[in-house]
């Protein structure tokens, strides 16, 4: 196994006290977060984020993409549970790295649009892995989840390692006239599941 747990804290948040714990993956050096809230370890299905690193969105306010407020709904909808994960997998830029994210940007500014830019660079449309999910969630003792996205893909790397889906829910928010082409992409070519009726606030 490369992913090794270090430690845990509190993490007092706008949406309530989680604790977080932080990875060290030992082959890619990268540190990966989870933040919880509730007894996430007592066997029942824990409403789980699988959250790729999107440092634009998340941290800078970009609205280029929906990942921000993605973030944003599911640290409310956990809070409003009581319980919950979110595994904040440090793989930017859909695993390409935040400058060639940039450098795709820059090409998508020319017409490109997001799966074309990837490849345009050398790249496949999506070169995330999934694998450090198992021993994240071994760590938390977390078995069952039902899944905050859109993104059947995850549904099926989760089931490939073992991890039981109870239940997919949408994750729907973010849309605004900037990235209407991006997740128009994301629907036509990578297979996002986009409800008809639009974003919705709470569960779908
Ligand atoms: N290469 C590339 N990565 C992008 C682009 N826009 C966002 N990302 C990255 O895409 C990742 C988020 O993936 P998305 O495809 O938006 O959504 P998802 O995580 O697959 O699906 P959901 O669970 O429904 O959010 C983050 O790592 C972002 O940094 C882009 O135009 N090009
Ligand atoms: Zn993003």
């Amino acid at each position: 196994m490369t992913l090794r747990f270090v430690e845990s804290s509190k993490l007092p948040t706008r949406w309530g006290v989680f604790d977080i714990h932080g990875f060290e993956d030992t082959v890619s050096d990268k540190e990966h977060v989870a933040i919880t809230m509730g007894d996430v370890a007592d066997g029942e299905p824990v409403l789980l984020r699988i959250h790729s690193e999107c440092l634009t969105g998340d941290a800078l306010f970009s609205v280029r993409c929906d990942c921000g407020a993605q973030l944003e709904e599911a640290m409310r909808r956990i809070s409003a549970d009581g319980r919950g994960a979110i595994l904040y997998l440090r793989q930017e830029g859909r695993g390409i790295g935040l400058i060639n994210k940039i450098k795709a940007y820059h090409l998508q500014d020319q017409g490109a649009d997001t799966v074309e830019a990837n490849e345009k660079l050398g790249f496949g449309a999506d070169m995330r892995d999934y694998s450090i999910c198992r021993s994240m969630l071994r760590h938390l003792n977390i078995g069952q989840v039902r899944l905050l996205t859109n993104n059947p893909r995850k549904v099926e790397a989760l089931q490939q390692l073992d991890i039981h889906v109870a239940e997919r829910l949408a994750l729907q928010t973010g849309r605004n006239p900037h990235n209407l082409y991006y997740l128009a992409t994301k629907a036509g070519k990578l297979g996002h599941l986009f409800d008809e009726q639009g974003e919705s606030e709470g569960e779908n």
